[in-house]
């Protein structure tokens, strides 16, 4: 299992140590930021939050490019479906709060047309930089770099956004 040779705690957060979880990191952090104006489009246009079909095409997609650039399709898959559930939490969390308090609800949004395709790239990147990463999710030290690479992704995020971040990075490890 000592099939990662880098040496502990010498580099600083944010610096590459050989995990590549960085890249993951911020592409999952970019991805659930998109949330809000899904939901913020989702509120003004009342379409419900959960959309299967667009699911099982976002997720086909990221195993077709997998399959095509060789990465794990059974991870690819495990990581898409926690990116897609997160962005729910956060959905579910922000029309709750405009919900119970409508004057801090949206008046305008996004169309949900132009979040999608933003929502494809991060994807297209994502496979890429999950491929990259393959030897850490079957890492002994997975479970210790996620919460490490959480903690920073977290900073500056409110309480809705660091459980979508915490859900988000859920499916990665391996074991
Ligand atoms: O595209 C949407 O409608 C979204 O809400 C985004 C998203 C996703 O994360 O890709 C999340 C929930 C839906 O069920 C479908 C897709």
């Amino acid at each position: 299992a000592t099939t990662t040779s880098e040496p502990a705690a010498t580099t600083a957060p944010g610096q590459d140590d050989g995990t590549h979880l960085d890249a993951v990191g911020a592409l999952v952090l970019r991805r659930l930021l998109l949330a809000d104006p899904v939901a913020q489009s989702k509120w003004l246009s009342g379409k419900p939050i959960a959309d299967p079909v667009r699911e099982q095409a976002v997720v086909d997609e990221a195993v077709s490019l997998a399959r095509q650039e060789g990465v794990d399709p059974d991870l690819v898959t495990r990581v898409v479906r926690s990116q897609i559930s997160a962005s729910k939490v956060v959905q579910r969390g922000l029309i709750t709060s405009w919900t119970h308090d409508p004057a801090s609800a949206p008046t305008t949004a996004p169309d949900l047309a132009t979040i999608r395709p933003q929502l494809d790239a991060i994807d297209t990147d994502l496979v890429a930089a999950i491929g990259a990463a393959q030897a850490t999710a079957h890492d002994p030290r997975c479970a210790h770099l996620v919460v490490a690479e959480r903690k920073r992704l977290s900073a500056g995020l409110d309480s809705l956004h660091r459980k979508g971040v915490r859900d988000a990075l859920s499916g990665f490890c391996t074991a």
